[in-house]
């Protein structure tokens, strides 16, 4: 072989034609030449030479027409590639095709061919064969590397197309030596017999020279161990891999082989891509398995535990895509076959979530969330671990009966004598010492205070003291106080205040006291009292002592040796701390650095102050602590628990959030008329508690009476409340802690009570009549009750002032200061809550025109049906009465 240029024009002449003729023939022949200049390579030459002698012509008509860039190989069975062309055209280096380059051809072949070529074929996609460029690999060597072939097939892509083909092109030449008989054999054999040492292509005829694409180039090895015929690769059949031979027993072999592979590793794909791994990972690891070993492997099934995701309550969508490995779009699709419209972020429940993933071949474990498993475990403490503790007092009283007066000559009295050794700080609650024992007071008073922490579930106070003015007497307030304290079955302790007035009458208040069930032990009775004068300081030791000797009958014990729990009295954001909230502590002790969870937040306790402001590191039982460390500001009445550590704070935490905003959504009443036997099913005696209020005190009366004559062995009515006048915000919130129902009797509850009675849960119930309250009550203690007539509250105005209209009447200027007046719809008049007329509204004008209706924010003109007497500051709310269907239950 020479490496000596031969250009077209000096071909034509050794041949004796004519330049034109023979760029006829190298067209014909498909090898490229750009004109009569260009330079061909001594194959080509010999190509032609061949064709020439046999041919003793040029040829006249060859159908298949080479272009340049195309790489002409010898095949036994033509191969359909008509897309070869093209590919081959687009080559930027096609190795001994380019005409224009012939002079580093020949020399690039001959060291390729001095290569194994098999080798070199799969080298392109497995990139395994690399270490088989290593030259002079003798051929008995070349088997191992045959297996990965058919990987090639599967793995080559059109990007390492070039690259395979560079490859290729020392094989292809080294074919007719090595074992692709089929292939060369389909050559002359005088060609064949020179092309061993020169690796020149034998001049094949045109039906014998196939033109082929990249894609079939990695074919090529496969056809060898079919072709045993030549003796240089006698060894590489027998020395193939079994899959190979197996694959190779026909002409076929190669591309049964080929699509197989392709399966195995889109069913690997498949599977991988089910596990959640990326398409790099994928190809990564199939590059790795490599050959058929490798992707039968893969199609084995995942293992089942692999196979399961676990699941809390619930799960969003978009988590159980991702852990599938599934997009979330798909779930999507899957879920709208099976019915149920979702979004990416929506949700999903156990149940829709274990069908989901069955649909794509997974399992769903149940893992739900219980915090209890978190929180250190509250079990019994044994006696000998109990210590005694303070008593914790909630102060309450009528306005102005000196409750604050009390609190502060308390507290001073403590400070005054030395032991506080401090200046009091007002972080919600503070103890006192005395001789017999320590005293820790909440800071703030009043009954509404107590009930909203007890309708959070915080039962913290162990003693209410009751002040009651000695020169006023029992008052609405010194009611509610002690139907609140005796709701939450906390003991009362009486101070009567004031003592120092000259117009005292200290035995006026243990009468009407006593009215109210709490007899003064002189008396016969089991209610303490104290004489004291805030004012004056008088009688507070006395008033100390007595607390503590009720302490004592309660027997007030706890364990301060475990993690504490208390709950908050007091929270506020603090401009320089944060968050900060005082924890009275129930039981354990808390530490500085302590992880806590606290109502729907968490935090650490980063640092602790008394009440007198220094600083502690810990603290125990009864003892208050204003604690910094909160990740937001708690709540009164939040309870505060120490936990392991922050990260499960954390988590118990935001599970209670979710539970939280589930519940919201519920909004559900706490205690119904209807619902409540079936809330207290099972329960032996069932109590319904309700809280009356009515216009007058003879209506309360007189109701109070015919309700506790319903009372029977299995409900028993409870009247944990009743006055006269309209509901009030603590009356919602005594009936939210206590469970029970409101009964409004002629009165009507005020836009903001609706919004506190709808945000405590609390069901309110109106009645005009006596009887239909009482027959309501009854049906409900027998569980029949079903209401058919439901009234649907449309809206208030204020009345701002009135005008009288000749042979009309008494008209109201209003403004409508809630939902909406209609026209024709039936009112109500309210005065300081209580309904004064009911019945219809004769007229509504805007202006000087009828109005179908007028909403909030507009001025109207109402008149009411047959009454006159409405005056300014009056109020009108407007209801519809709608018919119910009865529930079957
Ligand atoms: N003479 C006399 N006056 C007192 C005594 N205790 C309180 N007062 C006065 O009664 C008024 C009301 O006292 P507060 O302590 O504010 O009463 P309160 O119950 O806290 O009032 P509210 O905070 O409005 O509920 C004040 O003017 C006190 O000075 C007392 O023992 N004797």
């Amino acid at each position: 072989m020479s490496t000596n240029k031969l250009r077209v024009r000096d071909l034509a002449t050794e041949l004796d034609i004519s330049s034109k003729d023979l760029m006829a023939l190298l067209r014909e022949l498909k090898i490229p030449a750009k004109s009569h200049m260009s330079s061909l390579t001594e194959e080509e030459a010999e190509q032609v030479r061949e064709h020439h002698r046999n041919k003793g012509q040029l040829p006249q008509a060859v159908d298949t027409r080479a272009k340049d860039g195309v790489i002409v190989r010898r095949r036994r069975k033509p191969v359909e590639t008509p897309q070869a062309e093209a590919p081959a055209a687009d080559q930027p280096e096609p190795k001994g095709a380019d005409g224009d380059e012939p002079e580093t051809k020949p020399a690039r072949r001959r060291k390729a061919a001095e290569t194994i070529p098999s080798a070199r074929i799969i080298e392109p996609a497995g990139g395994e064969a690399r270490e088989s460029e290593e030259p002079a690999t003798p051929p008995a060597e070349e088997p191992p590397a045959e297996p990965v072939l058919p990987e090639d097939v599967a793995a080559a892509s059109e990007a390492a197309a070039d690259e395979s083909r560079e490859e290729v092109s020392g094989p292809e030449e080294q074919a007719p030596a090595e074992s692709t008989p089929e292939v060369v054999e389909t050559g002359e054999d005088a060609a064949k017999s020179e092309s061993r040492k020169s690796r020149k292509k034998a001049p094949a005829p045109a039906a014998q020279v196939k033109v082929i694409s990249r894609p079939t180039i990695v074919e090529f090895p496969d056809t060898r161990p079919s072709g045993p015929a030549r003796p240089a690769g006698a060894g590489r059949p027998g020395a193939a891999p079994a899959p190979q031979n197996e694959a190779a027993k026909d002409g076929r072999g190669k591309k049964k082989k080929g699509r197989r592979m392709v399966d195995a590793e889109e069913l690997y794909r498949k599977e991988e891509f089910s596990m959640g791994k990326g398409r790099k990972a994928q190809k990564a690891e199939a590059r790795k398995a490599g050959g058929h070993k490798g992707a039968v492997q893969v199609t084995q099934p995942i293992k089942a535990s692999k196979r399961k995701i676990r699941i809390e309550d619930t799960i969003r969508l978009t988590d159980l895509a991702h852990q599938m490995g599934v997009k979330a779009q798909d779930l999507i699709k899957k879920l709208f076959g099976l019915g149920v419209m979702a979004t990416i972020n929506q949700s999903l429940d156990f149940d829709t979530a274990l069908l989901l993933a069955s649909e794509f071949q997974y399992e769903v474990e149940r893992v739900g969330f219980s915090e209890e498993d978190f929180l250190l475990p509250k079990e019994e403490d044994k006696a000998e671990d109990l210590r005694p503790r303070p008593p914790v007092v909630t102060i309450m009283g009528h306005v102005d009966h000196g409750k604050t007066s009390l609190l502060d000559a308390i507290r001073s009295t403590s400070v005054a004598t030395g032991e506080a050794g401090g200046i009091t700080q007002h972080i919600g609650a503070y103890h006192v010492a005395t001789e017999r024992g320590e005293v820790v007071f909440l800071d703030t008073p009043g009954h509404e205070a107590f009930t909203t922490m007890r309708a959070r579930g915080a039962k913290v106070t162990d003693i209410v003291v009751l002040v009651v003015a000695a020169d006023d007497g029992v008052m609405e307030q010194t009611r509610e106080a002690v139907s609140h304290a005796k709701a939450a079955g906390v003991p009362i302790v009486v101070a009567v205040n004031k003592m120092d007035k000259e117009e005292a009458d200290p035995d006026r208040v243990k009468r009407e006291l006593s009215d109210l069930g709490l007899m003064p032990e002189e008396w016969g009775g089991d209610t303490i009292f104290a004489h004291v004068s805030a004012k004056k300081r008088l009688g507070l030791d006395e008033l100390l002592e007595l607390i503590l000797l009720q302490a004592e009958v309660l027997d007030l014990k706890a364990n301060p040796d475990k993690p504490g729990r208390g709950h908050v009295v007091e929270a506020k954001l603090d401009k320089g701390r944060g968050p900060v909230g005082t924890v009275l502590i129930q039981e354990g002790h808390i530490n500085q650095g302590d992880a806590f969870v606290c109502g729907l937040i968490s935090g650490k306790v980063r640092a602790m102050f008394n009440d007198q402001g220094k600083q502690i590191k810990t603290a125990g039982p009864a003892i208050p602590a204003e604690i910094q460390g909160f990740e937001s500001i708690p709540e009164a009445g939040d309870e505060f628990v120490i936990v392991k550590d922050e990260k499960v704070a954390r988590r118990i935490a935001e599970d209670r959030r979710i539970k939280h905003r589930d519940r919201e959504l519920a909004r559900e009443s706490k205690v119904t008329l209807e619902s409540f036997l079936a809330s207290r099913a099972g329960e032996e005696a069932q109590t319904l508690n309700l809280l009356l209020k009515a216009d007058v005190q003879g209506s309360l009366e007189a109701i109070s009476e015919a309700l506790c004559k319903l009372s029977t062995d299995e409900v028993k009515i409870s009247l944990i409340h009743g006055g006269a006048g309209a509901i009030t915000e603590s009356d919602i919130l005594l009936a939210s802690a206590s469970g029970a129902i409101v009964i409004g009797f002629n009165i009507r509850p005020t836009a903001k009570i609706k919004e506190v009675a709808e945000q405590e849960k609390v069901d309110i119930r109106f009645y005009d009549i006596i009887y239909k309250l009482v027959d309501d009550i009854k049906a409900a203690m027998s569980g029949m009750l079903a209401p058919d007539i439901k009234e649907v509250y449309l809206g208030q105005a204020d009345v701002q002032q009135t005008f009288t209209v000749p042979k009309v009447g008494t008209i109201a200027g209003c403004m409508v200061i809630d939902g909406k007046l209609k026209r024709n719809a039936s009112v109500r008049l309210l005065r300081d809550g209580v309904v004064v007329y009911t019945g219809k509204l004769s007229s509504l004008k805007r202006f000087k025109d009828d109005a179908r209706e007028v909403t909030k924010g507009y001025e109207c003109g109402a008149g009411l049906e047959n009454f006159n007497d409405v005056k300014a500051g009056d109020i009108i709310e407007a209801f519809e009465l709608v018919e119910e269907a009865r529930s079957i239950e």
